[in-house]
């Protein structure tokens, strides 16, 4: 494989060669549209592709991606991406594959042709791939060990990324026992820089980090944990008269806003998303109980805008890459901060102005200290550092109350919890408690009055519940459930909507190769028995009607899938079709495969069909249009003028990647000479500015001509 021509530049003396700043912006820009770094970014891909490992900590949609997807295009070979979820890899992959970047993932969700086909391009000497993304489990297996070891021997792996690299720590909030093997890395693929990633910023957590994966003088990179454009609040719902009705007017005020609201346990989650829909509020709930599919769709429709809000517990989040959520809103109190900062963050990645909202009960309270007790309590007949771990679990809490039950400024509160020592002006009236401190510190006076009223009712009612409630609560949230993980199980399905599986195969004692074998076969058993449930229709007659698919829904779909096609007409313009018809075409396509094994089914091929038009490319979609769904010549026509692939501006290497991927953007990427960034407007301008763009929609006309784009492209070709 040739090297990339990229400008090398020597800092400090002659060994240190780093790759120029210029370079990797242009790499930036073209193939992501950010006009320049941000944070540690540019320090961090300097590190990893001058051969030095690197613990980066950012917080929360800071952007660290970006510091191993960019050494992934700025140097020949693939760079391993360990991920701990495999919804976050699929996301990342697709993400890539749209902006033309050679990106697959293995996991236990695809087709074994799929996984072959990966495998063949991967042992064929010469892989167009830049990244491949992970499982820790897929790694920890010997079959797939081996096979990266013939890879390394090869020379075609330049950089190991372990994000959510704080999964290898006991101490931190998501450990996972299976990212403890990742350490076998550093010795099986010797000499090749190893990057960690984590937004979780405990001191106790980066040592452990460093050391379980045997980082070798690394650069550790630790940026400030503050999220400027969060405003954080609590509120007390033991001073309320009803929360749920509270919630509702909340996001009401805002309008149609995109909010994440987490709850403990799905059944609080199911009851709070009827609630809201049924107060108008567009919104769907998503967690681990409600199948694969269904929330697949949930998930599309979010992403998509179709739906604002999802209800959720903690199995919603990871690599969940919505810019635009306005608000987070916990219902029920988190485990600890380091979980409340991951889940909040997810606020306004766009750096908006965005809410966090906290509503705190004490018999929540009452609750998750049970849970936790609990499991220390039953942790405590186990092993010394599994002990160790549950009081740390308890000592977590304990923040997470002093956040919600003191008069601070929360904010502050939250910084230090991580270490990182704040000026009392930082926060600059971005809580509640520095913005109405009066009104915070009387809600807590009201609420140490009614609980004291209330104690001795809640004693005894704790007590009585507790036998029975919590430990329903207990089987019906998710966040335990990482801590029971499989620890040698081939290849577990990294995702937490998949316990009940990788819980089956944990407690077996079968050979790994035997377990695998039998998950993959009751998978198939299940879906056999759902084809012949929803068959069989004389002693199904209600399981199939409550599943049949109307008229309505058909509607609804073609107007889905038009509207998936609108989107990204931008990839389609070349071509003279009707979108109307294009869209009756593909869901006429998918209610003749499924529309006989019922709703659930065509749902999901409806959501595919979506998340495959934002990716197709306009030949793809000619085909589907024009074979599968015997399109007419009249309606699908490639224009004659169709325009030559573009070529990066850097790497003429990577031509041929993007070539072969066949998914080049043709919009170009945003001017090169940055505009300063706009002032961060205060949240109800931002809201109210929205408001009235969206009154007044020629006020936002699209920016994205394609063929300005390509032009553009063009002129940068010929600079090349
Ligand atoms: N230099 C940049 N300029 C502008 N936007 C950027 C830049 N780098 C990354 N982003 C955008 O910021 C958002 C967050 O990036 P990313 O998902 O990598 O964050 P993260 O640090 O991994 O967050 P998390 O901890 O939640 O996983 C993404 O939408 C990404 O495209
Ligand atoms: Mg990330």
């Amino acid at each position: 494989m040739s090297k990339s021509q990229l400008p090398l530049q020597n800092v400090g003396g002659a060994e240190k060669r780093v790759v120029k700043k210029e370079a990797l912006v242009k790499l930036l820009r073209w193939h992501f549209g950010y006009s320049d770094f941000r944070g540690k970014q540019l320090e961090a891909i300097q590190a990893v592709l001058s051969g030095r490992d690197c613990f980066c900590l950012m917080p929360t949609g800071g952007g660290k991606s970006i510091c191993y997807q960019i050494p992934a295009l700025a140097k020949p070979g693939i760079v391993l991406v360990v991920c701990p979820l495999i919804a976050l890899m699929e996301n990342q992959v697709m993400a890539l594959k749209e902006k033309g970047i050679a990106a697959e993932y293995l996991s236990s969700t695809q087709t074994v042709k799929t996984k072959n086909e990966i495998y063949e391009k991967l042992e064929s000497g010469k892989p167009s791939l830049s990244l491949l993304y992970v499982t820790p489990e897929l790694i920890a297996t010997s079959g797939f060990m081996a096979k990266l070891t013939k890879i390394h021997g090869k020379g075609l792996i330049s950089l190991i990324a372990i994000d959510e690299a704080h999964c290898v720590s006991t101490w931190g909030h998501d450990f996972r026992p299976s990212y403890r093997k990742l350490s076998s890395l550093r010795n099986r693929l010797p000499g090749i820089p190893v990057l960690a990633l984590t937004a979780t910023a405990a001191p106790k957590v980066q040592e452990d980090v460093i050391k379980s994966l045997s980082l070798e003088n690394p650069l550790v990179l630790k940026s400030s944990f503050n999220r400027p454009n969060i405003y954080y609040e609590v509120r007390y719902k033991d001073l309320l008269d009803n929360p749920y009705s509270d919630l509702c007017d909340y996001l009401k005020s805002y309008g149609n806003i995109c909010a994440i609201v987490y709850c403990l346990e799905r059944t609080a989650c199911d009851d709070l998303a009827i609630h809201l829909s049924s107060n108008g509020i567009s919104c769907a709930a998503y967690h681990a109980g409600l199948n694969s599919k269904v929330r697949s769709s949930v998930l599309d429709d979010w992403i998509s805008s179709k739906t604002q809000v999802v209800v959720a517990t903690v199995a919603f989040g990871y690599g969940i890459d919505r810019k635009d959520v306005r608000v987070v809103c916990h219902f029920n109190i988190p485990k600890s901060m380091e979980s409340f900062y991951q889940e909040s963050g997810r606020a306004g990645r766009d750096q908006l102005p965005s809410q966090s909202l906290l509503y705190y009960g004490v018999d929540d309270r009452k609750k998750m200290e049970f849970i936790l007790g609990n499991a220390a309590s039953k942790k405590s007949h186990s092993s010394s550092l599994e002990e160790g771990s549950s009081k740390k679990s308890l000592a977590d809490f304990r923040l997470m109350i002093e956040y919600c039950e003191e008069s601070n400024c929360r904010r502050k509160k939250i910084l230090e919890s991580f270490g990182e020592e704040v000026t009392a002006s930082l926060c600059a009236k971005s809580c509640d408690s520095c913005k109405h401190p009066d009104k915070v510190s009387k809600y807590l006076e009201e609420l140490t009055n009614t609980t004291n009223s209330r104690h001795r009712n809640w004693s005894s009612r704790i007590c009585i519940s507790s036998a029975s409630d919590f430990k329903d609560a207990e089987q019906f949230s998710e966040f335990w459930n990482r801590d029971d993980e499989a620890s040698g199980s081939e290849e577990d399905i990294s995702d937490s909507d998949d316990i009940e599986i990788t819980k089956h195969i944990a407690n077996s004692s079968k050979s790994s190769e035997r377990r695998i074998h039998d998950t993959m076969e009751s998978l198939q058993r299940a879906e056999e028995n759902y084809y012949k449930s929803t068959n069989n229709q004389d002693k199904q007659v209600n399981k199939v009607d409550k599943n049949s698919i109307s008229e309505t829904l058909r509607e609804s779909g073609k107007q889905r899938l038009l509207n998936a096609i609108k989107q990204n007409q931008h990839r389609f313009s070349n071509l003279q079709i009707d979108f109307e018809i294009s869209a009756e075409k593909l869901e006429n396509e998918c209610h003749k495969k499924y529309g006989k094994s019922g709703k659930s089914f065509y749902l999901s091929q409806m959501a595919s069909t979506v998340r495959w038009l934002s990716t197709a490319t306009p030949d793809e979609l000619t085909n589907r249009l024009g074979t599968n769904a015997n399109m007419s010549s009249e309606v699908v026509k490639p224009a004659a003028n169709v325009s030559p692939l573009p070529i990066s501006p850097v790497i003429t290497t990577q031509f041929h990647r993007v070539k072969a991927s066949g998914t080049v953007k043709f919009n170009s990427p945003v001017s090169q000479d940055a505009a300063p960034p706009p002032p961060i407007l205060s949240f109800s301008e931002f809201v109210n500015r929205r408001k009235t763009e969206d009154n007044n929609p020629s006020s936002t006309t699209s920016k994205r001509q394609s063929g300005d784009g390509v032009s553009r492209v063009m002129e940068k070709k010929a600079k090349c």
